[in-house]
């Protein structure tokens, strides 16, 4: 959108006559002619000399409105700075600034009085109804400031500093400023949708006076002077704005804060009203004068006003702050669902697996063989449970060894875990032939099977199960959140990447847009690199548990294949050549421990390589 030249509106507010001026004897000299016209007599103009006629100090200036004794606050109010509040609510900058000698009304006009209230209070009244009258299709941020400034820029005071002077018992020892910002958005779920960011200033100058007039002393004398440099430097700012071609021409703007702080009110973009306050009276005729003739420059300044439109450098700050939200979010998930690996869905499908490798080996190497063919019972007590030390959430797996009759028969091995206790006993009891069972129990001289209690690592391990149950239904509630999300992501990306390049215009915005995109992507490529790494340490972790299982297992054969050795010695029984061979090389083996020293080798390069693994946090960020 094209900026605008708008010239500066200036008005012009006399005040009634006080009482001050009228016990003094004083006359009005300031009269107001029509809407906008104001003739100033020179008190000093003797009407009878007529050779001074042709050196008359009288003189006409036109302004934008006049307004005298009779103009209310809601004239004053209605006729300038009404019509710039709806430009402000839709992203469009505006000023106001009273300017006048000590005691011409520029509190008055600005501030008023509670039956009567000013600018500020007029002006806000009506800003938020503006809002409210659009707030079914618009979102609002308003906030305001308010500042003092003395020689210094100071904090906005709660109480505007006042002191008496001869000129105004009530005078103004600081310009007060009151800054109110806008921010406008249109609620659409639109991505193209703009914001509009409108500032107005409201500025009550302070009185400039003479010293000599005041009889100002010390503290206020000092403040006096720092107030008229102050005003001497928006005077000369005026009038290099108001010289023709003054937009080529050096505009000192840094003479003083208030100067820096009016600098786009008066030659940047804002929509800017300067209220001139004169008192009509002849006692201050010169006041008065300076006055005008400054008002009547600073009619010739032009401001060049632009809406303010924030549209797609905003949109990217947002997009900025609800990635940096979804990769906090991301960090938290992922720690979570870590945690959550660890404690449960990690171990229980490592222990389910592994249980069901590890029964599938037991069950290859219970088969029916040469082994098994020998007295078990004495070695293995029928109903054994043997439970795999390695890791205790592996469960049991109970030795179902046939009694003596059976002794050709396989002895089996039976998983336990996955049931409860009595199911597992019920499982037993089934898979049994129940004319064997008969048997045994004739032989072995008991009543009946002799049920264990439930063991104490029973019950804890079905415990856990069932709390690795939960905490697996969880993970995949959160798993299934996150799809949710990243698909809706997705779709929000692929929105943004039709429309972005219409919004992006300048360079600068597809740098930023560069370089965001490319901090994102290393960042992809920085998680897949962590997922790679958990994927191994897994792996692994899998690894090791198979290892360890085997290795029980192992254990378990070298006593199996030990018991059956000693009880074929005790026996007496002929060991054919072959086997005998066999049994030798067997303990030979195990004599020099050559698989415990590769198990050994294993489990040190595993554990260097985990460490190697173990995901760390990203080296670096990308902020942009
Ligand atoms: N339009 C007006 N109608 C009635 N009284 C007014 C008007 N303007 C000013 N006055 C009165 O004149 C006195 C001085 O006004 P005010 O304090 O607003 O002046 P000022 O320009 O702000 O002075 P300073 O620069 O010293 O602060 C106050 O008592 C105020 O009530």
């Amino acid at each position: 959108m094209e900026p605008k030249d708008q010239q500066l509106m200036v008005a012009l507010r006399i005040r009634p006559l006080s009482e001050a001026e009228l016990e003094e004897g004083a006359t009005i000299i300031a009269h107001k002619v029509g809407d906008q016209a104001v003739v100033l007599m020179d008190p000093s103009e003797d009407p009878e000399d007529t050779l001074r006629a042709h050196r008359s100090r009288e003189r006409t200036f036109i302004f934008d409105r006049v307004f005298d004794q009779h103009s209310t606050q809601e004239d004053v109010y209605s006729t300038t700075i009404r019509r710039l509040v709806e430009g402000v609510i839709s992203g469009y900058n505006a000023t106001v600034f009273a300017y006048g000698p000590s005691g011409a009304g520029k509190t008055h006009t600005m501030l008023g009085m509670d039956a009567e209230p000013g600018i500020y209070l007029q002006t806000l009244t009506d800003l938020f109804q503006a809002i409210e009258e659009t707030r079914d299709h618009m979102d609002y941020c308003v906030s305001m400031s308010y500042l003092e400034i003395m020689q210094l820029l100071t904090k906005g005071n709660r109480q505007r500093t006042q002191e008496p002077t001869a000129t105004n018992k009530t005078s103004s020892r600081s310009h007060a400023v009151l800054q109110v910002t806008v921010c406008q958005r249109r609620r659409s779920p639109d991505l193209a949708e703009e914001v509009h960011l409108g500032k107005l200033f409201m500025v009550d100058l302070a009185g400039s006076e003479r010293a000599s007039q005041t009889q100002n002393r010390g503290k206020r004398m000092k403040e006096g002077a720092h107030i008229n440099r102050s005003l001497l430097a928006l005077g000369n700012c005026i009038n290099a704005l108001s010289e023709k071609g003054s937009r080529t021409q050096y505009v000192n703007f840094r003479d003083s804060k208030l100067t820096r702080l009016l600098k786009d009110a008066l030659g940047g973009n804002s929509h800017t009203v300067m209220i001139a306050h004169i008192s009509p009276a002849s006692s201050s005729f010169e006041e008065s004068r300076t006055t005008l003739l400054y008002a009547y420059r600073a009619k010739n300044i032009k401001t060049r006003v632009k809406r303010n439109l924030l549209n797609v450098s905003y949109r990217i700050a947002q997009y900025t702050d609800v990635i940096s939200d979804l990769r906090r979010e991301i960090e938290h998930l992922k720690s979570k669902i870590e945690k959550g690996e660890r404690n449960s869905k990690g171990m229980f499908i490592q222990t389910a697996q592994d249980l069901l490798r590890g029964v599938q080996i037991l069950k290859v190497h219970s088969q029916p063989g040469p082994f098994h063919s020998g007295p078990l019972t004495t070695a293995f007590p029928r109903g054994t449970h043997v439970l795999l030390q390695g890791n205790k959430r592996w469960g049991f797996l109970r030795l179902e060894v046939p009694g003596p009759p059976a002794l050709n028969k396989a002895c089996s091995l039976t998983p336990c875990c996955g049931h409860s206790w009595e199911q597992g006993k019920s499982d037993l009891h089934m898979q049994r032939d129940q004319s064997e069972l008969e048997k045994d129990e004739e032989l072995a001289g008991t009543d009946g099977e002799d049920v264990p209690e439930e063991p104490q690592e029973v019950a804890v391990t079905t415990e856990e199960v069932n709390l690795l149950l939960a905490e697996h239904q969880k993970t995949s509630a959160l798993k299934a959140g996150l799809e949710q999300r990243l698909a809706l992501a997705r779709q929000k990306a692929s929105k943004m990447e039709t429309l972005l390049p219409a919004q992006v215009t300048s360079e600068d915005q597809r740098e930023v847009l560069r370089l965001l995109c490319r901090a994102h992507e290393l960042e992809v490529e920085n998680t897949e690199l962590r997922a790679d790494s958990l994927r191994c340490k897994t792996l692994l972790c899998q690894k090791d548990l198979v290892i360890q299982h085997c290795h029980q297992h192992r254990r378990l054969c070298e006593q199996l294949i030990r018991g059956q050795w000693q009880l074929m010695q005790d026996s007496g029984v002929q060991v054919p050549e072959a086997l005998e061979r066999q049994y030798r090389l067997y303990f030979r083996e195990l004599g020099e421990g050559t698989l415990d020293r590769l198990l050994l080798l294993h489990s040190r390069m595993a554990s260097s390589l985990q460490v190697s693994l173990t995901p760390c946090t990203p080296v670096c960020r990308y902020e942009v």
